[in-house]
């Protein structure tokens, strides 16, 4: 486990002083993918460069295993950086060495013997999928081949934790859901605890069991990547889960829609989890004597199920409306009415 408490680290420059991470205690479970998301100059940086004191923090601790790195002198600290990899947006490579020596370096710098070296970068190679590359320089290989010589040259020395700075943010899409999923394969076959720092929701949303909002240095929420999805609490932890669902910017021209109909109960569903997999609205036709309408829907998967949610517009007798919505609760899922018939 990975404990935080109470970090904190100013900047101070000649003009000002600049509380960059302010106060933040975490959690962070063994073997889970912790996400930290923010708006450019919330902190994130800062704050995964504390983790393995690429940053002095100005007060505060940061417990690996047990151990509180903020302690260490020089010397343990070299030692126990070999147990915490790191990748870089710009992966960081040493261009003059090739694919197989970039990845060997932290282990001659380990001074492990020529054998194991030539072994172990076989069998990360083999790991991250470069097999044929092992000779190629950096310049010779795409954005998303250099992050995955980055990620094995970070998994070298068996790291208790992999710290993720901005990983994907220089690649494109496709490149993006092709080394998160990498990532996600590493976190299940190693059970490697991954920290990672992003302002994109969808990195969040696809790989991450937890997330924490950063804003002003500060964590202003935190929780399971599910929750927070489905009730946002902050305004900027919404407008990033605004970020994923497109709907969201529908909205007027769904409000609108719906004030033309106002003879009608208009309702939104959240499914979450294993309800986003239930036929309900063949089940509501089939039970109810009630006219089904769908309005809009999307569906989002995470790390621990789908969320989705559903915009449904439905006709009939209020009683029935009512049997309705109660049946649809009782599935699971919840419902917020948007207009009563
Ligand atoms: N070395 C430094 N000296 C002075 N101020 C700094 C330094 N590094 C960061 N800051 C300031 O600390 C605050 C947080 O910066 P940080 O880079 O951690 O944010 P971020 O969320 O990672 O943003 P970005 O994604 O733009 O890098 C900013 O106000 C930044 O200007």
């Amino acid at each position: 486990m990975i404990q935080i408490k109470n970090l904190k680290k100013v900047f101070e420059t000649k003009k000002q002083k600049v509380q960059a991470v302010d106060d933040v205690s975490l959690e962070i479970e063994q073997g889970e993918i912790f996400g930290v998301i923010g708006y450019s100059g919330a902190g994130k940086s800062t704050f995964i460069r504390l983790i393995n004191r690429l940053e002095e923090p100005t007060s505060g601790s940061i417990e690996i295993h047990d151990k509180d790195i903020t302690k260490m002198s020089a010397s343990e600290l070299r030692l126990k950086r070999q147990k915490i990899g790191m990748i870089f947006q710009h992966f960081n490579l040493l261009w003059s060495r090739t694919v197989f020596d970039n990845i060997a370096f932290p282990l001659e710098i380990a001074g492990a013997p020529k054998a194991k070296i030539k072994e172990k970068v076989k069998e990360l190679i083999h790991l991250v999928g470069l097999s044929g590359k092992e000779s190629n320089y950096p310049s010779q290989l795409s954005g998303g081949q250099k992050q995955r010589v980055g990620i094995a040259r970070a998994l070298a020395n068996d790291p208790e934790v992999l710290l993720c700075d901005e990983a994907t943010s220089a690649l494109d899409p496709e490149t993006t859901d092709d080394i998160l999923d990498l990532l996600v394969s590493i976190n299940k076959k190693l059970g490697l605890t991954i920290i990672l720092i992003t302002h994109e929701m969808h990195v969040i949303q696809k790989i991450c069991h937890r997330v924490a909002v950063m804003e002003n240095g500060k964590v202003v929420e935190t929780g399971e990547v599910l929750d927070v999805f489905v009730r946002p609490q902050s305004k900027t932890t919404k407008r990033f889960v605004q970020q994923l669902n497109p709907l969201e910017h529908e909205q007027d021209k769904l409000k609108e829609f719906i004030n033309q109909h106002d003879d009608s109960e208009v309702i939104k569903l959240h499914f979450i989890g294993n309800n986003a997999k239930r036929a309900l609205i063949s089940e509501i036709a089939k039970n109810f004597e009630v006219e089904v309408n769908i309005l809009q829907g999307s569906i989002a998967p995470t790390q621990e199920g789908s969320y989705g949610t559903l915009y449904i517009q439905l006709n009939g007798n209020s009683n029935v409306l009512t049997d309705t919505i109660h049946y649809i609760q009782k599935a699971g899922v919840e419902v917020e009415v948007l207009k009563h018939a």
